[in-house]
C-alpha cells in the first residue's frame, strides 16, 4: 500500500516527509485493540513509526538529560575519548572519526556493574540505568502487542527470544553527528538495523527512510515527546518477513554545519538467536 508524503520546507528547500503512523504508549499499556492494530500495520508496512511517550514525563526528562550528557561526553579531548575505544568489540565503547562519534553502553554491563561507565558519565549513572530499564520495558510492551497480532492463538510469541534475564546485546547508544557545511560531502550510510527494535530520540532532521512502495527517500521529522521506532532484521526474520525492516540512512536536507545529537536504545534478542522464523 502506498501512502503519500507531506511536503515541508527546510531552508527554502522542499522535502518529502515520511508518512509515519503515531502509536500511543499509553493506549498500548491500556491494551487498546485499535492501537494494537495500528502498531501491527505500521510494523508491517513501513517498519518505522512514532511512539508517543509524552505521558511519560520522567522518562522524557531522562532523555533530555542524556542529550546534555552526550554533549559533555563529546566535548572531551580525542585522547580521553580514545580511552573508551574497544578494539574488535562491535557493541561497546567509543567509535568516531573527524566529525562524528558514538558511545555504546550495554544493558548487561550496566546490570552486572562489571564494566564501569566512562568517568565523565559516572555521575549520571542513575539516569543511564533508568533510561535503559524504561526503554527495555517499552520495547517489551511493543513486542507483546505485536505478538498478539501475529499469533492470536498464542502459539508463539516474540518474547521467546527476548527473556529479560538471558544475556543479550541491548544497549544505549548516543551519537554526535553534526551536519556538514557541504551537502556533497555527506557519505551514504544506508542500512537496516540488525536487532529487534530501535528507539531513536533526536531533535533535528537527519533520518531518512526508503519507502518500500516506490523506493524513494523521505525524511523523518523529529517530534518532541515521541520516539522514532524502527523494526530491525531480527523481528523481520523471526516473523518470516511479516514485519518489515526498512532501509534507512542519516543525511541532511541542506548544507550547513549544525550539531546533531541522538540518543538511541537498541533492543536486541538473546545472544545466539538464529534469524529464522519462530
Ligand atoms: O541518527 C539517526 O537518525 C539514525 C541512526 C541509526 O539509524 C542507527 O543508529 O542505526
Ligand atoms: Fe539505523
Amino acid at each position: 500500500m502506498s501512502i503519500p508524503c507531506r511536503k515541508a520546507i527546510v531552508n527554502n528547500t522542499e522535502i518529502n516527509v515520511a508518512p509515519l503512523e503515531t502509536v500511543s504508549l499509553r493506549l498500548l499499556l491500556q491494551k487498546d485493540e485499535g492501537e494494537r492494530i495500528k502498531l501491527y500495520s505500521a510494523a508491517r508496512s513501513l517498519g518505522f513509526f512514532y511512539l508517543d511517550v509524552s505521558d511519560s514525563k520522567p522518562y522524557l526528562a531522562d532523555v533530555e538529560r542524556l542529550y546534555s550528557v552526550t554533549e559533555q561526553y563529546f566535548a572531551q579531548s580525542e585522547e580521553n575519548l580514545l580511552k573508551d575505544f574497544r578494539m574488535d568489540d562491535e557493541f561497546r565503547g567509543y567509535k568516531g572519526g573527524n566529525n562524528w562519534g558514538s558511545l555504546e553502553i550495554l544493558r548487561d554491563d550496566v546490570i552486572s556493574s562489571e564494566v564501569p561507565l566512562p568517568d565523565i558519565i559516572e555521575s549520571d549513572s542513575a539516569t543511564v540505568q533508568r533510561f535503559i530499564s524504561a526503554s527495555h520495558e517499552v520495547s517489551h510492551v511493543i513486542l507483546g502487542e505485536l505478538s498478539k497480532s501475529l499469533w492470536p492463538d498464542s502459539e508463539h510469541h516474540l518474547e521467546e527470544k527476548h527473556h529479560p534475564k538471558k544475556r543479550n546485546n541491548s544497549s544505549l547508544k548516543v551519537y554526535r553527528g553534526p551536519t556538514l557545511e557541504n551537502l556533497a560531502d555527506v557519505r551514504d550510510n544506508t542500512h537496516t538495523d540488525g536487532g529487534s527494535l530501535t528507539l531513536l530520540y533526536t531533535d533535528k532532521w537527519g533520518t531518512q527512510v526508503e519507502l518500500p512502495w516506490n523506493k524513494e527517500w523521505a525524511w523523518v521529522e523529529a517530534k518532541p515527546g515521541h520516539a522514532i521506532v524502527t523494526v530491525g532484521d531480527t523481528l523481520q526474520a523471526l516473523t518470516g518477513g511479516l514485519l518489515y525492516s526498512c532501509r534507512h540512512r542519516v543525511s541532511q536536507p541542506v548544507g550547513g554545519f549544525e550539531e546533531r545529537w541522538a540518543v538511541t536504545y537498541f533492543f536486541r534478542p538473546e545472544n545466539d538467536t538464529s534469524l529464522v522464523p519462530l
